[in-house]
């Protein structure tokens, strides 16, 4: 199977998680690009969806999904995203596609936050394969890149990249992630740092991995 075929087997074992009449929060990448459209299947039977990027609200106003603010819902029935890393307790590694901020935010607003990956997504320890993104405000790039550097971290610059809130990027290599919990909490506590992609506060509730013998799901 290949890892396109593993991502839409993931996409639609998530649309069992959506409960009908309800808001739904929607994640940002190829993975969440799946699953949006097999929710076009149930765009009847939702209120609407609370999109973690401007990428995702387009895809899904394609399908005749209705898009709605976050401000002018309550809480989020379940959130279906993917993630560039997942760890046996389903806290996660997110983005490698730079919406990490508004994707946390969505997760931390929904009951229930169901991650979609296929099985190569799945690590002993976050950070091995993938780097850590961290959105910074643009004038805090240097100094918060200093930061991190003392953290451990080895910061790149993604040049020519400004998020959906006009912020920058930095993607931190070679982080000796050990304790994702107090990780998160750290980078977060630098001055000039929006978020950082540690899901670890608000982890996955189901990982729903892809696998050539069928879609594997854990659970906390
Ligand atoms: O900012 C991007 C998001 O965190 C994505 O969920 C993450 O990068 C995974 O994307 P994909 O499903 O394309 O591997």
């Amino acid at each position: 199977m290949t890892p396109e075929e593993k991502k839409q087997q993931v996409a639609k074992a998530a649309l069992k998680y959506v409960e009908p009449n309800t808001v739904i929060g929607v994640g940002t990448g190829s993975t969440a690009n799946c699953f949006i459209d097999e929710l076009a299947k149930l765009k009847f039977q939702i209120e609407g969806a609370v999109a973690s990027s401007q990428a995702t609200a387009d895809r899904l106003k394609s399908h005749g999904i209705p898009v709605l603010n976050l401000n002018g819902v309550g809480e989020l029935s379940v959130y279906v995203d993917g993630a560039d890393e997942a760890n046996h307790h389903l806290q996660l590694i997110k983005g490698g596609g730079g919406a990490l901020t508004r994707e946390k935010i969505v997760a931390a607003a929904s009951a229930k936050f169901v991650c979609i990956a296929d099985e190569s997504k799945l690590v002993e320890q976050l950070g091995t394969k993938f780097y850590l993104p961290v959105e910074v405000i643009p004038m805090a790039r240097s100094f918060v890149a200093r930061q991190i550097v003392k953290l451990g971290g080895n910061p790149m610059w993604r040049e020519n990249f400004i998020t959906d809130n006009g912020n920058m990027i930095l993607d931190v290599y070679n982080l000796n992630i050990i304790e994702p919990l107090k990780l998160e909490t750290a980078i977060n506590s630098i001055v000039g740092v929006v978020e950082n992609g540690l899901f670890a506060h608000r982890h996955a509730d189901v990982l729903l991995l892809g696998t050539d013998n069928g879609v594997k799901e854990l659970m906390i």
